[in-house]
């Protein structure tokens, strides 16, 4: 690094000063906090996403501001890395580094190290770096992008560009698509989604299913982005009726009440919906767009605020069986190469869907919470489908199959095969691969995943809930001191530390049928996360208390 690179350094640091007392972690999902402590991290992370074009060959790395389904008062940052996929984590520990650097003297110092390990060379006149920047609608995200901008900027060579409020999964599915070389903007996602929904839904069979009725689906958009981008992709789609309810331009707070995650943890309604909707297909996402879980208020509902609730388990195991259903179809072409579909999940799956899902034959593998691990785990198979039980996931396509199955389709249509069962299942499983979105979780494709299946089967939500019943499960959380105390085993099933704790939870699950509870620190938020689940809801509430009881005695509450 030379002394211009270094001066200006120097200089754009000093106009962000880290609040004293913060520390933060790069975490499950980036960094988060009070969007009034977080400019001097947005700032660095624009230094860090310019350094990591750099080491990536001035390929575009994506910078996305958001706090997803926090408070309206919170906001945060995290990378896409040129895939498209979460930034590498060999990079988090610099992310951390830097984001606590006490001074300006010290961040640079922290960089010229890092800057020097990694061979990292700025300014020699090649390309310099590129940063695409997006937010969602909190308000503050305004000008945390100006101190991205400014920290990008800081790097000598690097351009930032400001591409707009977008929900999360679009901004990675544009820095994915601009690095593959192919059409990149907001427009060629929307045109890629309505596509590739009208291909499966003309791939619909003619027969059997055909008298579904379309229904309409009512989305809660947690008055965030979501909602707005789905009202304006309604316009390019048919075979779909869609009313869209918390859009945030009525009035409603963004999560407040609202929203996927308020749905699954809280199993009651979102604001804006109540008996009159009973039996209805509702859909909820989050603030970022990044989570889908279904919803219904049964039609024997007494009270006006609880649902079933088709969360992420039981998204995927619609997904799993289509899929499943047209590798059978090519399986059964002796010529056909056998596929390797699997799915993955996290502890906070729901124990009666990791039964169905194992009762279908498939493969099911654990990941750590947190998409990341999710995501690596199902690239390993030829289609890998993952699901956080909160309704985070999407379905990857190994390159090398995908391209064994358009070259299939080609084959069948030259060899006169255009019209056959096998063909109609490649095409099936090739337009799902664009509908759904490559490189993150990303609630408006599963939207119309969900909705496309759900007609090609002619199933309702209640038949679909039916494939089999969620065990009783219980989430609470519990503040303490030092939430780093609690270490866990990769799986997060069972805690090595504090010592002694897990054999005291054992013997609380030993009481209970069915019982299963685990205990973990979040990622996110400065809470210990609680999990139970057990034959009756009572059973798992009260294990979930007596486990959370334990905690606070090993760990000490607030
Ligand atoms: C139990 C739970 O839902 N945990 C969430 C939550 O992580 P925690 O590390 O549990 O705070 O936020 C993550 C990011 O959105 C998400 O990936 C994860 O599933
Ligand atoms: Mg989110």
């Amino acid at each position: 690094m030379d002394e211009i690179q270094i001066a200006s350094l120097l200089k754009s640091s000093e106009l962000f000063p880290i609040p004293q007392g913060l520390k933060l972690s790069y975490g499950t999902a980036g960094f988060r906090g009070d969007a009034k402590l977080l400019e001097s991290t947005v700032y660095r992370v624009g230094i860090l996403s310019a350094l990591r074009s750099l080491k990536l060959g001035s390929a575009t790395i994506g910078l996305m501001i958001t706090a997803s389904h926090n408070k309206v008062s919170d906001n945060g940052i995290k990378v896409s890395d040129p895939s498209g996929g979460m930034l590498s984590q060999e990079w988090e520990p610099f992310a951390d580094q830097i984001a606590n650097a006490s001074s300006p003297e010290e961040l640079v110092s922290l960089i010229r190290e890092f800057v020097k390990k990694e061979g990292i060379t700025i300014g020699d006149n090649k390309k310099g770096a590129e940063v695409w920047l997006g937010r969602d609608t909190r308000p503050s995200g305004e000008s945390l992008l100006r101190a991205a901008e400014i920290g990008v900027g800081s790097i000598l060579g690097s351009v930032a560009i400001d591409i707009g409020i977008l929900t999360t999964p679009q901004l990675h599915w544009m820095v994915r698509a601009k690095n593959k070389g192919l059409k990149a903007t907001e427009y060629d996602y929307f045109e890629n989604l309505s596509t590739s929904f009208r291909c499966l839904i003309d791939l619909i069979p003619i027969s059997g299913n055909n008298k579904f009725e379309i229904s309409k689906l009512l989305v809660d958009g947690a008055n965030g982005v979501g909602g707005q981008k789905i009202e304006e992709l309604r316009g390019s789609l048919s075979n779909l009726d869609l009313e869209i309810r918390n859009t945030g331009r009525d009035g409603g707070v963004l999560n407040e009440g609202v929203g996927a995650d308020f749905v699954q943890k809280e199993k009651v309604v979102p604001l804006g919906f109540g008996l009159k909707d009973v039996g209805m297909r509702c859909a909820s996402l989050d603030g970022d767009a990044d989570r889908l879980v279904y919803f219904y208020i049964p039609s024997d509902s007494t009270s006006d605020v609880k649902v079933e609730l088709l969360d992420g388990d039981k998204i995927l195991s619609l997904f799993a069986l289509f899929i499943k259903e047209q590798l059978n179809i090519l399986d059964d072409d002796k010529e056909g190469k056998q596929s390797r579909l699997g799915v993955v999940q996290t502890a906070y799956a729901n124990g009666a869907s990791t039964d169905y899902l194992k009762q279908l034959g498939l493969d099911v593998v654990f990941a750590k919470t947190g998409v990341k691990h999710l995501h690596e785990k199902a690239a390993e198979f030829d289609i890998g489908i993952y699901f956080e039980a909160n309704g985070h996931g999407t379905i990857l396509f190994k390159e090398s199959f995908l391209s064994w199955l358009v070259t299939k389709q080609k084959d069948l249509t030259a060899t006169g095969h255009g019209g056959s069962e096998e063909h109609k299942a490649v095409s099936r499983l090739v337009a799902v691969s664009n509908l759904i979105n490559q490189a993150v979780g990303d609630a408006l494709s599963g939207v119309l995943l969900v909705e496309v299946i759900l007609q090609h089967i002619g199933w309702s939500i209640q038949k679909w809930n039916e494939l089999y019943k969620d065990l009783p499960s219980r989430q609470i959380q519990v503040e303490v001191p030092d939430r780093t105390a609690v270490v866990t085993t990769s799986e997060e099933t069972e805690a090595l530390k504090p010592l002694g704790i897990q054999d005291a939870i054992n013997s609380e699950i030993k009481k209970y049928q069915r019982g299963r509870a685990f205990i973990r620190p979040s990622g996110t938020e400065d809470v210990v996360r609680v999990y139970a689940e057990a034959s009756t809801q009572e059973a798992a509430d009260t294990l979930a208390h007596s486990v959370a009881q334990l905690v606070k005695s090993f760990l000490g509450s607030i």
